[in-house]
């Protein structure tokens, strides 16, 4: 039986103007679920709605029928990659997955091709897209069944965004996924159900040409 994320009946509004107004969103574990919209509709803010660490005015999130106010306080549930790094600057990459992960998971990165190479390094001296790959890898190798990814593909090189994909793939066999980008040809590749917040509902998007008349992507 796969695990289930539940966002419901979702209403938020920043300075009495409603960016979301009527949000529902099923993540199970196993589905990769591909959340697409154009600039300021909403996305990162219903991410972090579901996360639990921006308020709405109104929500229901649910586990397996569970509601969770504060879903990021639950152990194991759901984990979230913001838009902007996180990870401490002054640390070693040793010393994060350590922290992150468990001394136990150290060497499995070691067999990592990219991380290995970089091993010992402190964050800081990282480029952009090799701290992007790090954030990614260490919160699809945690023990949380969810995990959203705001903006995973943005200042990653194309050989490194099929990596990730791979690396989402892998996760998405035994956890569920909700990933936004704006390289929303990677995302459809992705994703298996793909969706747009469009006027502050979401819409399910069955075909490429309904990104067109939602406004998201040029005639094609
Ligand atoms: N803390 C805040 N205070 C006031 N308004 C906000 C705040 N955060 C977001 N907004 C507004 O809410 C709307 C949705 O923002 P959000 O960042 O969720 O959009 P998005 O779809 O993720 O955009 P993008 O694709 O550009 O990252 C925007 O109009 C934004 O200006």
């Amino acid at each position: 039986m796969p695990d289930i994320l539940e966002i419901d009946s979702v209403i938020k509004s920043y300075n009495g103007k409603q960016v979301l107004t009527d949000i529902y969103l099923k993540c199970e574990t196993g589905n990769i679920v591909g959340l697409l919209g154009r600039n300021g509709s909403g996305k990162s803010t219903l991410l972090k709605i579901l996360f639990g660490t921006v308020l709405a005015d109104r929500k229901f999130i649910k586990s397996n029928g569970k509601v969770y106010n504060k879903p990021y306080k639950e152990t194991g549930l759901i984990t979230y990659l913001p838009q902007d790094n996180f990870l401490p600057h002054n640390l070693k990459i040793e010393t994060i997955v350590a922290a992150y992960l468990g001394e136990n998971r150290v060497v499995s990165f070691l067999d990592d091709q990219l991380l290995v190479k970089l091993w010992g390094q402190k964050v800081s001296s990282l480029s952009g897209g090799e701290l992007r790959y790090l954030e990614i890898k260490l919160l699809l190798e945690s023990s949380s069944k969810f995990v959203l990814l705001d903006e995973p593909f943005n200042g990653v090189a194309p050989v490194l965004i099929d990596t990730i994909k791979d690396l989402i793939r892998q996760a998405a066999l035994t956890k569920g996924i909700i990933l936004t980008d704006h390289d929303y040809r990677n995302v459809l590749d992705v994703a298996n159900t793909w969706h747009i917040v469009f006027d502050g509902a979401i819409k399910q998007i069955n075909h490429l040409d309904e990104l067109y008349r939602y406004g998201y992507i040029p005639d094609l």
